[in-house]
């Protein structure tokens, strides 16, 4: 059992919260997943102070679509940083590694190859039962947590130039 929860956190107090444009990518696989981890980095960012008209949201079909859409939004230049929002639940077949692998490596690759911090917020998980615990259920939510985290790699790149 894992022992942190995720929707733990200080608040920040970012300065000029106000002015961040942040991008949203969420995939629709397992939408009552996905939507749920939305909300949560919706609920965190507007409460740290980020305007709800500064968060553009868009949607793709899975989480291997959030490399190309997240990469598109950072390569925009237009946000401060990008949250890729997804759910892989393992199936029958190998296929759950290779999705999981897909969209770590291209979400690492917008953050290596662009200025623009992206955050990965995809849960991989073996089951259903894990993937509820960590949307909103008894380990918090990970959308939280990455709300959280884009507002502090917000914060280290305006202070690290
Ligand atoms: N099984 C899951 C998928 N599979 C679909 C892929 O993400 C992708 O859309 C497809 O291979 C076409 O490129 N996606 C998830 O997000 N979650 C899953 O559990
Ligand atoms: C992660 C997946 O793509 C998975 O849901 C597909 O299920 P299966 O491996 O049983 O085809």
């Amino acid at each position: 059992m894992a022992t942190v929860n995720l929707s733990d956190y200080k608040p920040l107090n970012i300065s000029n919260a106000d002015e961040y444009s942040i991008g949203i990518v969420v995939s629709e696989w397992n939408d009552f997943i996905t939507y749920n981890l939305r909300n949560g980095a919706l609920e965190t960012l507007k409460a740290e102070g980020i305007k709800e008209e500064n968060i553009h949201i868009h949607y793709v079909p899975g989480a291997f679509e959030l490399s190309f859409a997240t990469m598109k939004l950072c390569r925009s230049g237009r946000f401060a940083a990008v949250i890729a929002i997804g759910n892989v639940i393992r199936g029958e077949t190998p296929h759950f590694e290779f999705v999981c692998s897909g969209v770590t490596q291209g979400i690492k690759d917008c953050n290596i190859l662009t200025d623009t911090p992206a955050i990965f917020c995809v849960l991989t998980d073996d089951n259903k039962e894990q993937s509820i615990a960590r949307s909103g259920g008894s380990l918090g939510n990970k959308g939280v947590e990455a709300a959280v985290t884009a507002l502090k790699m917000i914060d280290f790149n305006k202070n690290s130039n």
